[in-house]
């Protein structure tokens, strides 16, 4: 197994509709058995002496994840090698501080990170519903020139973490962040974009979205699906909850593999 991290090249702006970059990234994230977040090698399965990894430039950490647990996408690590599980990864620019043992960060989703900043309109304002560490929104408010970014996430480790990366970037004025389940919030703001970066049931958080989303406003609507409706189940979810209302579908990608078969997308769609 070689010791390098895989390289991306980000296409320009005018290509984030083609499929063969994500294709790449897609294949990189599907085999991966190790990543490096930070100053942390994060592994997928046993190696036999992971002590071989703190021979990587600035490795203090090695850990291995066990399962991801319930809503909140919780991981399980193991600390194989070295003690501390907080680290700050660098990625588009932006700093993410996190703790490996208890944040996900899911490098499968890397590209799609510097896709959402690419296609915000100046004085946008966006509802991050599933927030996380500000996955989405610390490279917007970064990267673009929102109005404001709300970026609402339920685990208090993560909002946390959200705000401590929000001061890293030096983007507080750019983003605010709530507290609480985006199923109650969303429906309260107006949003000209709204971001559902979270898989598993998130058909179940379409009604708030949309109640949220302005008349010809944008949603990135992310899904887990098997392989023969990857595309056909997400689309059809989003159109029936928007209902009346017509629907453009402005773009579809995979994302990564989640697990044999299915497939991780996201769907963007003008809702008017
Ligand atoms: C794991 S992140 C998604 C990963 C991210 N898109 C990336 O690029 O790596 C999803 C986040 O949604 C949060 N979450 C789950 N249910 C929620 C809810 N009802 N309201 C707000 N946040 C929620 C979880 O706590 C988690 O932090």
């Amino acid at each position: 197994m070689p010791l390098i991290n895989p390289t991306f090249s980000v296409p320009p702006r005018r290509d984030l509709v083609a499929t063969e970059s994500y294709n790449i990234m897609r294949e990189v994230g599907a085999k991966m058995k190790w990543k490096q977040i930070g100053d942390i090698i994060v592994l997928n399965r046993n190696v036999e002496n992971p002590e071989k990894y703190l021979k990587m430039k600035g490795v203090k950490t090695v850990v291995k994840i066990e399962r991801i647990k319930g809503r909140i996408r919780r991981p399980e690590v193991k600390v194989l090698v070295g003690a501390d599980t907080e680290t700050t990864h660098k990625e588009n620019k932006c700093l993410f501080k996190l703790d490996v043992a208890t944040i996900m960060w899911s490098k499968g989703n890397t590209y799609e990170r510097m896709r959402i900043p690419r296609l915000i309109e100046d004085g946008e304002t966006i509802v991050d519903m599933f927030a996380g560490i500000g996955y989405f929104s610390i490279p917007i408010a970064v990267h673009a020139n929102p109005k404001k970014v709300y970026a609402i996430e339920i685990n208090p480790k993560a909002y946390h973490y959200l705000k401590e990366n929000m001061k890293l970037n030096k983007v507080q004025d750019k983003i605010r962040p709530i507290l609480g389940d985006s199923r109650i919030i969303a429906p309260k703001l107006s949003a000209d974009r709204v971001l559902m970066g979270y898989v598993v049931n998130t058909h179940h958080y379409l009604d708030a979205a949309l109640k949220c989303l302005k008349e010809g406003g944008i949603l990135h609507y992310h899904e887990t699906a098997p392989e023969k409706i990857k595309f056909k189940r997400p689309i059809k979810r989003v159109k029936k909850a928007a209902k009346p209302r017509e629907v453009k579908i402005l773009n579809k990608r995979i994302i990564k593999k989640y697990s044999p078969g299915v497939w991780h997308v996201v769907i963007d769609a003008k809702i008017d």
